[in-house]
C-alpha cells in the first residue's frame, strides 16, 4: 500500500508555533521532504532541520515557489511584511493557512494575488501533545476540500472546530491564550501549596494532576462545571469554603476580565495589520 500523497508545505516562522505545527504535520502523515520552514535565524532553521528532518529553506520567498500550502507562523506585526515577499511567487491555487494572532482574512486577501484561498486558525500550545484546541475560519476563496485539508493537516493536535471568522478573536481570547490562564492557576496552585508546608515538586504534581484530571473528568461526562463543582462541595465542607474565597478575592471577574483584556488585544493587532487607505493593491504574480 503506497501511503497517501500529502501537499509540498512551506511553514514560514519555526517558532513555538511553527514548531508545533511541523511536528503536527509529521505525526499526521506530511514526510519530512513535504515540508519546508523558514526562519530569521538560521540557527534555528538548522536546530527544526536537524530534530524533524524538515528541509531549512530560505528566504520565504522561494519556499512558497513550490508549495502548494503554506502555513504562516510569524508573528502578527511581522504578517504584512512576509506577505508581500511571498506574493509574487505563490503558485495559483497554493492554500495559504494563518495561525496569527487577529490579522483578518481581508489583509491576506488584499495581499496575496486575486483568489488565493485562505484559511485562518487558532490554535494553541497543547497541540504539542495533541490536546490542543484550534478554531478555523475560511477565507471569501477558501472551500470545503481546502478546511478539509487544514483539519487534515491538524489532525494530530486536537480538537479543530470550524468558526465564523467573527467569532475567531474570541476563540484567541478563549483557548488561544487559554493554556496561559490554566498555567496561571496551576502556579498558584503550586504556591498555596508550598505555603501550607508542602514540597514544591509535590505541590506541582498535585496540582498539575488535579486540573488534568479535572479536565478529563467534564470531557468525558459532559456535565456542566457547576455540577462538577457541586459534587466536590460536602455541606458545610471545605470546597465551599474555599470556593467562597475564590468569590471574594474577584476570581471569576479576573477571568472574564482576561479574556476581554485578550479579546481586545487580538482585534488591535488585526487594526494595526490592516493596509492604510492609501495602499496599492494586491502584486501581481512572478513570471
Ligand atoms: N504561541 C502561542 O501559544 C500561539 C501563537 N499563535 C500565533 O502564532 C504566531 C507565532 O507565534 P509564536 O510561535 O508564539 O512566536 P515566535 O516568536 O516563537 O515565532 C515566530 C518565529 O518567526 C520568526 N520570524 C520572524 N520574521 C520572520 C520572517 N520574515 N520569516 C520567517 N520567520 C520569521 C521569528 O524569528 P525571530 O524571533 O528571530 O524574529 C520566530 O522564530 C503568531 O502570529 C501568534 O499570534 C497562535 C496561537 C497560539
Ligand atoms: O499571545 C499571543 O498573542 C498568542 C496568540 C494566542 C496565544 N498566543
Amino acid at each position: 500500500m503506497t501511503a497517501t500523497a500529502r501537499p509540498h508545505t512551506a511553514v514560514l516562522g519555526g517558532g513555538v508555533m511553527g514548531e508545533a505545527l511541523v511536528s503536527a504535520l509529521l505525526t499526521a502523515g506530511w514526510t519530512a521532504d513535504d515540508v519546508d520552514v523558514t526562519e530569521r535565524s538560521a540557527a534555528r532553521a538548522m536546530e527544526l532541520s536537524g530534530r524533524y528532518g524538515v528541509r531549512a529553506a530560505d528566504p520565504n520567498r522561494k519556499a512558497v515557489k513550490g508549495a502548494d500550502l503554506v502555513l504562516v507562523a510569524v508573528k502578527p506585526q511581522v504578517v504584512p511584511e512576509v506577505l508581500a515577499e511571498i506574493a509574487p511567487a505563490l503558485r495559483p491555487g497554493t492554500l495559504v493557512v494563518s495561525v496569527a494572532a487577529g490579522v483578518p482574512v481581508a489583509v491576506y486577501e488584499a495581499a496575496l494575488p486575486e483568489g488565493t484561498p485562505v484559511v485562518r486558525v487558532m490554535p494553541n500550545t497543547p497541540a504539542l501533545v495533541g490536546k490542543g484546541a484550534s478554531g478555523i475560519a475560511p477565507g471569501s476563496h477558501a472551500t470545503d476540500e481546502h478546511l478539509a485539508l487544514v483539519e487534515e493537516a491538524l489532525a494530530a493536535t486536537g480538537l479543530v472546530v470550524r468558526v465564523a471568522e467573527k467569532d475567531l478573536d474570541a476563540v484567541t481570547a478563549i483557548s488561544g491564550s487559554g493554556p496561559a490562564y490554566a498555567f496561571y492557576l496551576i502556579d498558584a496552585m503550586a504556591e498555596a501549596g508550598v505555603l501550607l508546608g508542602l514540597t514544591r515538586d509535590l505541590a506541582t504534581r498535585l496540582a498539575v494532576a488535579t486540573v488534568e484530571g479535572s479536565a478529563a473528568l467534564a470531557a468525558q461526562t459532559g456535565d456542566h462545571p457547576v455540577v462538577l463543582r457541586e459534587r466536590v462541595s460536602s455541606p458545610g465542607g471545605t470546597t465551599v469554603a474555599g470556593v467562597a474565597a475564590l468569590d471574594a478575592h474577584g476570581v471569576r471577574a479576573g477571568v472574564v476580565a482576561a479574556a476581554r483584556a485578550a479579546y481586545d488585544r487580538s482585534r488591535a493587532l488585526g487594526a494595526a495589520a490592516r493596509p492604510t487607505p492609501t495602499a496599492e493593491p494586491g502584486p501581481a504574480r512572478d513570471e
